[in-house]
């Protein structure tokens, strides 16, 4: 059986990976917390994830493994997007339209993901549908030593958990000084976070032992995580921005709530993508959407192909040149296995890429070769395990598009064929030495407003300011 390897957050090393259970291996992603649009970032944990998925599937059998990504449904950024919705004069009460933004939001979210490829985990808990379940769990924290209520909070208590900060290698005080933490009279200790907070009567909110109120949103994850894998599971993935407070917070609930257990074994890191050097996100408005991309007709499958270009463990961003680049790769290699039957399994050197670590870079590195032997039905097995060249991801490669001026516009195929043909016929020029015919033909395209542009990959093109097609008749 081949053996994977992954990056453990907690241990800071490379380690075999030993399934607690080898006939049910159980992960976790925190998931969305469903307010709006995903942006390109959100979908990168989603799609690294889903090849180890695969990859876990394609090792210890298709229903030997359980994948959980949650919905956080309850959280103030989708009261405040309910509220500026009520307030534009929508009809409903603010329950109401909570629900419909989450409901809304949801149906998106599916849709962009399906779009890229990812296929939908086991369970996909709502937060709202597990209070009863973190109410519990709170309760059991409070009889523990390890919360207390305030003025209608809980709270926990964190100098009571000793190994608190471990998973970020930092000390408490540490924490305190580098973080925002909120100071509030209803706390004994600035770091202690919330696990339950009031509800005023026009905001969504259940009874508890403590009053009306809501959840904080560290504990969610540890309830729903514990209702449907235990209290010790396999792997517990999101993006490196969730290592503190979030995860270092869950690790404390969970591991004080049920002492026996040890929660997530392996944790498992994303890096971040990145615009122009900082971390893509909301807050900083340095986003753009995955359905941006979808609408300016990128295909998910190119989306898919460049998120999964660069290592997880690597910070990356997202170019206009490497989408075109990944579209030119797939749709060479469409075009090589149409009509061929997939190879019984992935290449080895593809699962072996995988297993070192979700070496993502490296098994395309292999696809590469596999393509370069002409092995389509090689080619074919291997990048499906990285949900690649998938029946569902394809039918783009029937229509063309082209830049013009980095605008992406569609193209017919005729002319498309044709301005390939010749960049073809200069480079079939350049490399018989006959460089009379190979300028010519860079002088008609260049008159006819068509840019070639030279890589190692080969040549590519795209429209320049001022495009007249006619002149290509000049050259046959
Ligand atoms: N720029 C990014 N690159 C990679 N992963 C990211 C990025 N931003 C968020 N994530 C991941 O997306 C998932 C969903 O996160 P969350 O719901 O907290 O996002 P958000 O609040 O919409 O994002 P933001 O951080 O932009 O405010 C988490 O696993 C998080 O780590
Ligand atoms: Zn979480």
């Amino acid at each position: 059986m081949v053996e994977i390897r992954l990056t453990n957050t907690r241990t800071r090393a490379k380690e075999l990976f030993r399934p607690l259970d080898p006939a049910n291996v159980r992960l976790y992603l925190c998931g969305p917390t469903v307010y709006d649009r995903a942006h390109l970032g959100n979908a990168r944990p989603v799609v690294v994830i889903d090849v180890l998925v695969r990859l876990l599937r394609h090792i210890h059998g298709a229903d030997r493994v359980t994948y959980v990504r949650n919905f956080t449904d309850v959280d103030d950024k989708i009261n405040a997007a309910a509220l500026a919705r009520q307030q534009a004069g929508n009809p409903g009460t603010l329950e109401e339209l909570i629900r419909e933004r989450t409901e809304e939001t949801i149906g998106w979210y599916h849709a962009d993901m399906d779009a890229l490829g990812a296929a939908r985990p086991d369970h996909e808990p709502r937060a709202t549908d597990y209070i009863a379940q973190m109410i519990a769990m709170i309760e059991a924290l409070i009889v523990g030593g390890h919360a207390y209520a305030r003025d209608g909070h809980v709270l926990f208590r964190v100098r009571s958990y000793a190994d608190y900060g471990k998973l970020s290698g930092r000390s408490v005080d540490d924490m305190i000084a580098g973080a925002r933490v909120e100071v509030a009279p209803f706390k004994e200790d600035p770091m202690d976070f919330v696990l339950w907070k009031p509800s005023d009567d026009d905001l969504p909110g259940w009874d508890s032992p403590w009053g009306r109120g809501r959840p904080g949103w560290h504990i969610e994850c540890s309830a729903m995580s514990y209702e449907l894998l235990g209290e010790s599971f396999d792997i517990h993935a999101g993006g490196i921005d969730l290592q503190f407070p979030h995860h270092e917070n869950e690790i404390a609930q969970s591991c004080c709530a049920h002492p026996y257990g040890r929660f997530a074994n392996v944790w498992l890191h994303n890096e971040m993508l990145q615009v122009e050097g900082k971390k893509m996100s909301k807050s900083l408005g340095n986003f753009f959407t995955v359905r941006d991309l979808l609408d300016q007709g990128i295909p998910g499958e190119v989306i898919r192909f460049v998120l999964l270009s660069t290592h997880y463990r690597k910070p990356m961003d997202w170019t206009a040149e490497k989408a075109r680049e990944a579209e030119a790769v797939l749709r060479k290699w469409r075009g090589l296995t149409a009509g061929i039957d997939p190879a019984a399994s992935p290449a080895p050197a593809v699962t072996a890429a995988l297993a070192d670590d979700l070496n993502t870079a490296g098994a395309i590195a292999a696809l590469h070769e596999l393509a370069g032997q002409g092995d389509a039905a090689g080619l074919l097995a291997s990048a499906r395990l990285l949900g690649l060249l998938t029946d569902e991801l394809g039918g783009w490669e029937s229509k063309r598009y082209a830049y013009s001026l980095g605008v992406r516009v569609g193209v017919n195929a005729q002319t498309a064929n044709r301005i390939d043909a010749l960049v073809e016929a200069r480079a079939l020029a350049k490399s018989n030495r006959d460089f009379a015919r190979a300028d010519a033909i860079r002088d008609v395209l260049g008159r006819a407003g068509i840019r070639i542009m030279d890589s190692r990959e080969g040549s590519s093109w795209e429209f320049g300011p001022e495009v007249n097609l006619s002149i290509l008749d000049e050259i046959h």
